[in-house]
């Protein structure tokens, strides 16, 4: 193990023998969004004594001394700047966007006089990009990043009402088309076609299924989502009770009859979908570039469009039969929460809980125009390449085409994030569940960089301030919008029956009231049976409008967690102590920030060629970045405290009026649940900083 720590403070700053004694908290001076005292060159920090003639000694930054002001010996004077947030090399572009997007980091300079430039695209030839046409009618396109082709790429597509005669369909919407065509020729009763149908699909199924070797994450299985063949999407059909092919009469009787629920199925692209599915095509995974940079809020995905041909969503393990899917699953943004979720033009459903990407939006023209303001995406994981599997979990490198009008600065419209997907275990998917949850509490510095040093508590040199975690790009869960149509269904007909029987008692109380009810000659059994009645809960299921049941948790797909790409594990022995120590620091900002990672193992942090402001072919493992990954045991103190409290309040039971004493009582239980809060966080912290140490082979934290 080598001791060739360079990141050493070596200043002392002189004190006035006559001085005061430096006073707790200590001066605030420059610090990073962290809230930590940071310098901008290891010059810039200093050993000081807290009273003169003392033998011990602290660290303080050379702003936390200018703002002591005791300058006993003449120190020259330094400008005082900002620490810089370090922007990644630029690959997200907004044609006609300059002011945000493509602007390269500039090296830092002392006063940070310097400022970013512009990124200016390099022509590339190499880049193949496949459009999902037809290969007889289209060659393979290929792009080159010159701004009319990224311009081109980013066009919104006509949708296919709207293509004049003579442009090419995309298969998608042949398929669909053909699908209507199928189900008007055919007929839908015809049981002995479908039977047959079925077992040429079922055929099909088999043959599509993955070999072991791709699914360790070769390309041997890229199938794009729109390789229907027509069997495929009767199976669907059959099993989904697919009810969306509605023509305008429909629509028009949606619309009068109000409260009609009509059931839709995965595969009920919405306008808006459609148009995204388009310009879809599949990822190249030799040429495509991962994403470092944040996603701006205003374009953040709301919905993605999966492209799952092999199954990786419903499981990863080889032996479990993965039905072969050929068209988009969609799935809808749980987290992060946005503003304009809850604005009325943008209203979206992002409850972990419900099964549709829609609020109770009953007619399909109305589904149709809130899809309309929605930011959609495809993720294609076709071929996805495994990236590492853990207990609970596989992570694949796959594409995503970011909402329009995202692009590029390269001209692939594709970039490449980790997508990790949980086994089918109901253990493995709450572990997905608090990881995404913790990734959504997550302060934006914890994922950003920053130029120069920190000092972090209670560590006796100067760290870089690189990022702590990946950068997270939402988690997603399946939606069924025809599930949560019958449950809506189910509820709405439960609500009429309750209102008929309640207008049915109220007509038998005023008969009986003008003495004209017949059920007078038998007032006894009369009364008897309305008091049953009033008893009536609405749990009464007798007739209830279908025989849903949920879906086993097996069944279901796993959500998706989007994250950063961030190399590989780290392998700790072969580290200079630098870089042990700075992985080690990563550990200590996120206890600082209230965050305990409970898994910690080598294979969990994770280490890449930096640094990630300069262009990808020059970055190097001699400038590394590393991360620290794999929330799912994550805690953070006020998520603790609010489930501490989850449980104070389930034990009180539904909501209600509370008398004096259950508030007394709720009061001191959330005095109780804090304190527990900070003996769990002191535990948490001091075991997990062992070990951190043992790991990383630090003695003298
Ligand atoms: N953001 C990422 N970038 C690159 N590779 C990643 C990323 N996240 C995870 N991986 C790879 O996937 C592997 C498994 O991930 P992770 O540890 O999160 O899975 P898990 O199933 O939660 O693990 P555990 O066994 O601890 O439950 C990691 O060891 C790493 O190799």
């Amino acid at each position: 193990m080598n001791n060739d720590r360079e990141r050493v403070i070596l200043h002392e700053w002189p004190r006035d023998p006559d001085g005061p004694t430096v006073r707790e908290p200590p001066p605030q001076g420059v610090r990073t969004p962290n809230n930590m005292p940071w310098g901008h060159t290891l010059d810039d920090f200093y050993w000081i004594r807290p009273f003169p003639g003392v033998k011990s000694k602290v660290i303080w930054t050379r702003s936390m001394l200018d703002e002591f002001g005791e300058n006993f010996g003449e120190q020259p004077g330094v400008p005082q700047v900002e620490p810089r947030r370090l922007r990644p090399w630029p690959l997200l572009k907004v044609p006609n966007d300059d002011a945000l997007f493509g602007l390269v980091d500039e090296t830092c300079n002392r006063d940070h006089s310097l400022k970013p430039r512009r990124f200016h695209a390099v022509k590339s030839t190499g880049l193949l990009c496949k459009r999902l046409f037809s290969m007889d009618t289209h060659p393979l396109a290929v792009f080159e990043s010159t701004e009319e082709k990224i311009e081109w790429s980013a066009e919104p597509a006509l949708m296919n009402d709207d293509a004049p005669p003579g442009t090419e369909e995309s298969i998608l919407e042949g398929a669909v088309k053909s699908q209507d065509r199928l189900v008007e020729d055919d007929g839908k009763d015809d049981e002995s076609a479908m039977a047959e149908v079925f077992v040429q699909a079922d055929d099909n199924i088999t043959g599509g299924f993955v070999l072991e070797s791709s699914i360790e994450g070769e390309t041997g299985d890229r199938q794009n989502c729109t390789e229907i063949d027509v069997p495929e999407i009767i199976v669907e059909e059959r099993c989904e009770d697919r009810h969306d092919v509605v023509t305008e009469d429909d629509t028009k009787k949606d619309e009068s009859e109000g409260s009609k629920v009509i059931v839709e199925t995965h595969d009920d692209l919405t306008p808006a979908e459609r148009q995204a599915m388009e310009s879809f095509m599949t990822t190249d995974y030799e040429t495509v570039q991962k994403l470092e940079e944040r996603i701006p809020e205003e374009y953040f995905p709301d919905i993605l469009l999966v492209n799952d041909p092999s199954g990786f969503t419903m499981s990863d393990v080889p032996f479990l039969s993965r039905p072969s899917r050929m068209l988009p699953v969609r799935y809808k943004r749980v987290w992060p929460k946005l503003k304009r979720d809850g604005e009325p033009a943008t209203l979206f459903n992002n409850d972990l809980h419900c099964s549709s990407a829609f609020h109770w939006t009953l007619t399909q023209a109305e589904r149709y125009a809130a899809s309309e303001c929605r930011r959609i995406a495809t993720l294609d994981l076709s071929g996805a390449p495994l990236l590492g599997k853990g207990g609970h979990s596989a992570v694949r490198k796959a594409g995503i085409r970011l909402p329009v009008p995202l692009t590029t600065q390269t001209g692939d419209p594709h970039v490449s994030v980790a997508a990790k997907l949980a086994f089918s275990l109901s253990e493995d998917r709450e572990l997905l569940e608090n990881e995404g949850r913790i990734y959504d509490a997550f302060p934006d510095h914890l994922q950003e960089s920053y130029c120069g040093y920190n000092l972090v508590a209670s560590m006796d040199h100067p760290v870089p301030v690189g990022a702590c975690v990946p950068k997270f790009f939402g988690y997603y869960v399946p939606v069924q919008e025809e599930e949560e149509a019958s449950r809506r269904q189910e509820a709405l007909n439960r609500i009429k029956k309750e209102v008929e029987r309640r207008r049915e008692r109220e007509a038998k109380r005023e008969a009986k009231k003008i003495g004209v009810d017949e059920a007078v000659e038998s007032t006894d059994a009369y009364v008897k049976s309305a008091e049953e009645e009033d008893d009536y809960s609405g749990e009464d299921d007798d007739d209830s409008f279908s025989d849903h049941s949920p879906l086993r948790v097996e069944e279901i797909r796993s959500p998706i967690l989007l994250l950063e790409e961030c190399g590989t594990p780290i392998e700790p022995e072969e580290f200079s102590e630098d870089e042990r120590s700075e992985c080690f620091s990563l550990v200590l900002r996120l206890h600082h920030a209230g965050f305990v990672q409970n898994s910690l193992y080598p294979r969990n942090i994770l280490r890449q060629p930096g640094p990630l402001s300069v262009r990808p072919s020059e970055r190097s493992l001699k400038t590394p970045s590393f991360r620290i990954i794999d929330f799912g045991r994550g805690e953070f103190v006020p998520l603790f405290v609010e489930k501490f409290l989850e449980t104070v309040w389930s034990r009180l039971g539904p909501p209600m009026v509370l008398t004096r004493e259950e508030i007394e009582r709720v009061k001191e239980m959330s005095e109780i649940g804090k304190e527990e809060a900070v003996r769990w966080y002191i535990n948490g912290t001091g075991s997990e900083l062992r070990k951190a140490a043992k790991i990383l082979y630090i003695k003298d934290y």
